[in-house]
């Protein structure tokens, strides 16, 4: 801590190696590493190899990096990374083009649009119950995946997925983003063993979505056609790459998160009988033995708390930004530049915020308890100019899918199968093998 004159500098965080500074206990620890942040200061410097990241560990300047006008906090390294996957793709562009096309993509993910979705996602969980036999094995992570791959397809681009094309986008992307995380927290040389693996996946992404594209429906107003009939101010569209950018994001970001989200979802109602039976009781009450519309959704208050719990305890690992100008951050002044990191899973892990971190508790959501909650503890989609946009869209299909799910079947363990987080950028369950048991009502 300096005072006078001297600005004052972030401390590094203990463990920095020559050269390769933190990056390979941050990638052998992964939660444990962030989650010791905070004891080290509010602004922490760790070092990405040669590269200095700034660590925001409370929710105060969480909330200030998320929440800051857009010329202060950019997109940064781990979209840098990730950017020969989505190109100019809303989840990687700032300024005024992130702006315009932002306006042109929000509508499809808004009312009414969203009326339309909902109906074919309960059509697709009805679907995916009626498939299942008691007893039947099932990898659950899997099959959810594939589920919400297929509730995008059909909602935002009028396209059933055959199979093994979701099977094709389930691996690729999974590979994708793992790899582009690891680019980004091992930057440079350290990155090389990776990089071939990461442009064979990018490529295998690619080619579905071109598939998509060239067989695009044209009598259906879905967003692909949007798109595709947009034209800007000088009356251009938009050109095939650009097109293509908007969907490799939408695909990876619309589903990746939801499937890990709804896999979770049941891991915990299995490991929570008290809170499976809470569910059951309701949708039972709610909803019955027919699949969920978007019609239930505000009568499913716990189902919802359950929801937004699994969304606390299972978020992003981290995020990052690049100040595009001078900033001052928890008193430390930062030249445009200068690569900011947040960890939402150590926020959303922090006891102070979340008393019992561990504990899955969907009555912590309850109002009172709510209220309680500091602005910037709870950020599952982030906030600011890059708020999630599907935010809604994920809400209503994680508990159409929830309700339809549980009004039919409890997913119960495999025995001897323990299921341990593997850590991507999305914290996923490594395997999560249970069986379809029908309830009786
Ligand atoms: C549980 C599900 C979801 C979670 C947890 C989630 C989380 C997030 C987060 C944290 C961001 C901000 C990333 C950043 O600023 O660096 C984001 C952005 C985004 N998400 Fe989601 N998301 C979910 C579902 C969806 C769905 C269903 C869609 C579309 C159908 C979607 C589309 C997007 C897009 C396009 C962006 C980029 C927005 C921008 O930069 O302006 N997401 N999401």
């Amino acid at each position: 801590m300096t005072t006078g004159t001297r600005k004052r500098e972030a401390p590094t965080v203990p463990g920095r190696l020559p050269l390769i500074g933190h990056t390979p206990a941050m990638l052998r620890q992964r939660l444990a590493f962030t989650a010791k942040l905070r004891s080290h200061g509010d602004l922490v410097r760790v070092w990405l190899g040669p590269l200095p990241v700034h660590f925001a560990t409370t929710p105060e300047l969480v909330h200030q990096v998320l929440s800051g006008p857009g010329e202060k906090f950019r997109k940064g390294l781990l979209v840098d990374k990730l950017r020969r996957a989505f190109g100019n793709g809303l989840v990687s562009t700032d300024g005024e083009f992130h702006r315009r096309q932002r306006r042109m993509i929000q509508p499809a993910l808004r009312q009414p649009a969203l009326e339309r979705h909902a109906a074919v996602m309960t059509e697709s969980a009805a679907d995916l119950v009626d498939s299942w036999r008691p007893g039947q094995p099932l990898r659950f992570d899997r099959v959810v995946q594939d589920f919400t791959i297929g509730v995008v397809g059909r909602t935002l681009f009028s396209t059933d997925f055959d199979p093994r094309v979701s099977a094709e986008i389930r691996r690729h992307t999974s590979t994708m983003l793992r790899l582009g995380v690891v680019r980004a927290l091992a930057p440079g040389p350290l990155a090389l063993p990776v990089n071939r693996r990461f442009d064979d996946a990018v490529a295998r992404v690619h080619r579905v979505v071109d598939d998509i594209v060239a067989h695009r429906r044209t009598d259906r107003a879905d967003l692909l056609s949007t798109l595709v009939e947009a034209r800007d101010e000088h009356g251009l569209p938009m050109n095939a790459r650009q097109v293509r950018d908007e969907v490799v994001t939408l695909l990876v970001a619309g589903s990746e998160t939801t499937g890990v989200a709804l896999s979770w979802l049941f891991h915990e109602l299995a490991a929570n009988p008290d809170v499976a039976d809470r569910v059951h009781d309701e949708v039972d009450e709610v909803v019955g033995r027919r699949p969920a519309t978007l019609a239930d959704v505000p009568e499913l208050r716990y189902t919802r708390r359950v929801i937004t719990e699994v969304l606390r305890k299972y978020p992003l690992w981290i995020m990052m930004r690049r100040t595009g100008a001078d900033v001052t951050l928890g008193g430390v002044d930062l030249p445009a530049g200068a690569d900011v990191a947040f960890s939402p899973h150590a926020l959303h892990h922090d006891p102070l915020s979340h008393p019992a971190p561990e504990r899955f508790d969907p009555d912590r959501w309850s109002p009172d308890r709510a209220a309680r909650v500091p602005r910037g503890a709870y950020v599952p989609f982030a906030g600011g100019l890059h708020h999630c946009p599907g935010h809604q869209f994920a809400q209503y299909e994680l508990a159409i899918a929830t309700a339809t799910i549980a009004a039919r079947w409890r997913l119960v363990p495999v025995p001897g199968t323990p299921v341990r987080p593997k850590v991507v950028g999305l914290i996923h369950p490594d395997r999560l093998p249970m069986t379809a048991v029908p309830r009786s009502h």
